[in-house]
């Protein structure tokens, strides 16, 4: 499939203690760390900004890449801070280019860094607006840029109270900008913070580590950040809240509209996520198990013996491992890795156009030849999106001789576009689109697919309320841009 897009942020201060020795403990290191373990959201580019309380300066370093590519031992030794923020990103809005890689930072009003995780559908509204006043201009195709101009005219304005003007930009951001974001900045002097849309979309959690009697908090996308880097889980930020973390490690934090329904991704559960990150405290790992569990109960109750039909379940790796382990412990039947996944690619469906996620495929991934030769094989994937994977990977176990493949998908069909940090604005571009489930069978080579219902998908997340907008088409935020936004990031990408 196209590589779904996505971003990962993070945020990290060390207080200062009673001697004010904060800059003995390196933010940027760890942020660096987090970065690592974040990988996985995005993989066009990153970057970290730190900023250094004694010297009172930034520091920044941003590029296109991986993350340990673009950072190394020393590079990271010259941008020492008590305050960082990083990025790993997977753009949607704006291009691969590095004039729109994230964290952004401005000087003026007040020194600023700025990161987010998602997406804005008016973003073409609103740039429009901005650069038709002689005030302002952008100076980026990402929609981070917007946040950075609401916050420094609120900087502007309230100058004494830097608290005051974040509380001010933050109610003008919920009540101007649509879609979702979480989002993680640097108020130089001052402190970190986070905020969440209203509606809870994209994840964000606070961890905290105590060593020396100096307190230490994170702000980051998933919590397999925190286990690596030793912070305690503390919570995620509810939706709709802004929290602000000031350099002696106290929290003020506020919910700034009025409860709305919460809608996190189901996708993050499905797909995104680390499988040791937990989601708004859904364990990611707890809910893959639970999906391919109830997945298996529907090919039960459909199949009836399930030996007269099938020889082995067999995962798509990565994703659709853990699903596939209870998938095929439900059904008593052998559970083998047909295909072996290159240790060296990355996920292919966050890159930017057919031919890249189409070669990206082809070169990741290899049949097990002894496993695969004439078996009924019953193949689980946590999706299908574009049905490039699918498609591929039934011609090649057929290819090596596999008698029949049949699907078995983690996710329901995915119907409508995402304008949420997910990079699939086009609907005509998904499979499921237009076309009833016999007519995917047959473009994907399948004997069969078995999808999960959207009942079942729910009751394995367990939440208080998911965004399923790409199943239902039931949008949670005003997208009445939606259209320019599709057409305009079509036109951008290959
Ligand atoms: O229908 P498509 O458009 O091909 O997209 C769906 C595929 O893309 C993802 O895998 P990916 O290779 O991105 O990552 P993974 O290794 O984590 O499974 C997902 O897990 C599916 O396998
Ligand atoms: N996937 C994302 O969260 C992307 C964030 C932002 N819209 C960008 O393009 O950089
Ligand atoms: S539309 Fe789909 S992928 Fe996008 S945020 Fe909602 S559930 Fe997630
Ligand atoms: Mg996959």
């Amino acid at each position: 499939m196209e590589k779904v897009r996505m971003c990962g942020v993070t945020a990290i201060l060390h207080s200062k203690t009673s001697s004010n020795e904060s800059l003995n403990a390196d933010a940027t290191y760890d942020v660096y760390r987090s970065l690592l373990k974040l990988q996985h959201r995005g993989q066009d580019a990153a970057g970290i900004v730190a900023y250094n309380s004694s010297e009172k300066r930034f520091h920044s370093h941003r590029s296109i890449g991986l993350v340990n590519d673009i950072f190394n031992e020393s590079n990271i030794a010259l941008m020492k801070g008590d305050m960082a923020i990083g990025h790993t990103r997977y753009a949607t809005t704006g291009s691969d280019s590095l004039n729109d890689i994230q964290p952004l930072l401005t000087g003026y009003p007040l020194g600023l860094a700025l990161a987010h995780n998602g997406n804005i559908v008016n973003y073409h509204d609103l740039a429009r607006e901005i650069n038709s006043k002689s005030s302002a201009q952008l100076l980026t195709n990402n929609d981070i840029e917007l946040f950075q101009n609401i916050w420094c005219q609120s900087f502007s304005v309230c100058k004494d109270n830097s608290l005051a003007a974040l509380i001010d930009g933050s109610r003008r951001i919920f009540n101007d900008l649509k879609g979702a974001y979480a989002l993680v900045g640097i108020l130089g002097e001052r402190g970190i913070f986070g905020l969440r849309d209203p509606y809870g979309i994209r994840p964000l959690c606070l961890g905290m580590r105590e060593s020396d009697g100096r307190k230490s908090w994170i702000l980051c996308s998933e919590t397999s950040s925190l286990i690596q880097l030793g912070f305690d889980y503390i919570r995620d930020i509810s939706p709709g809240e802004l929290i602000f973390i000031d350099r002696d490690g106290e929290i003020f934090s506020r919910v700034l509209v009025d409860q709305k329904r919460p809608s996190t991704c189901m996708f993050e559960w499905v797909y995104f996520s680390a499988a040791e990150s937990s989601i708004e405290n859904r364990d990611v790992y707890s809910v893959r198990l639970a999906l391919g569990t109830l997945l298996a109960n529907q090919i039960k109750s459909k199949y009836g013996n399930i030996l007269n039909h099938f020889d082995i379940v067999c995962p798509v790796p990565d994703t659709s491992r853990t699903a596939a382990i209870a998938l095929a412990e439900t059904l008593n039947l052998p559970y083998r890795e047909g295909l072996i996944k290159n240790r060296y690619s990355q996920r292919s469906f966050i890159l930017s156009s057919d031919q890249q996620r189409q070669r990206a495929i082809e070169n990741k991934l290899t049949p097990i030849i002894s496993e695969i030769k004439d078996k009924n094989i019953l193949l689980v994937d946590d999706s299908i999106v574009r049905g490039t994977t699918s498609r591929r990977i039934i011609s090649l176990l057929k290819m090596y001789g596999a008698k029949s493949v049949t699907m078995a998908i983690t996710c329901p069909p995915i119907k409508y576009g995402c304008f949420y940090g997910v990079d699939f604005p086009d609907t005509s571009s998904l499979i499921a689109s237009n076309k009833i489930i016999s007519e995917i069978e047959l473009e994907v080579g399948a004997k069969a697919i078995e999808y999960l219902t959207i009942d079942n998908l729910e009751e394995s997340i367990s939440h208080k309320g998911i965004c399923d907008a790409c199943l239902s088409g039931q949008y949670p935020t005003d997208i009445s841009a939606s259209e320019e936004f599709s057409k305009r990031r079509s036109e951008l990408r290959i």
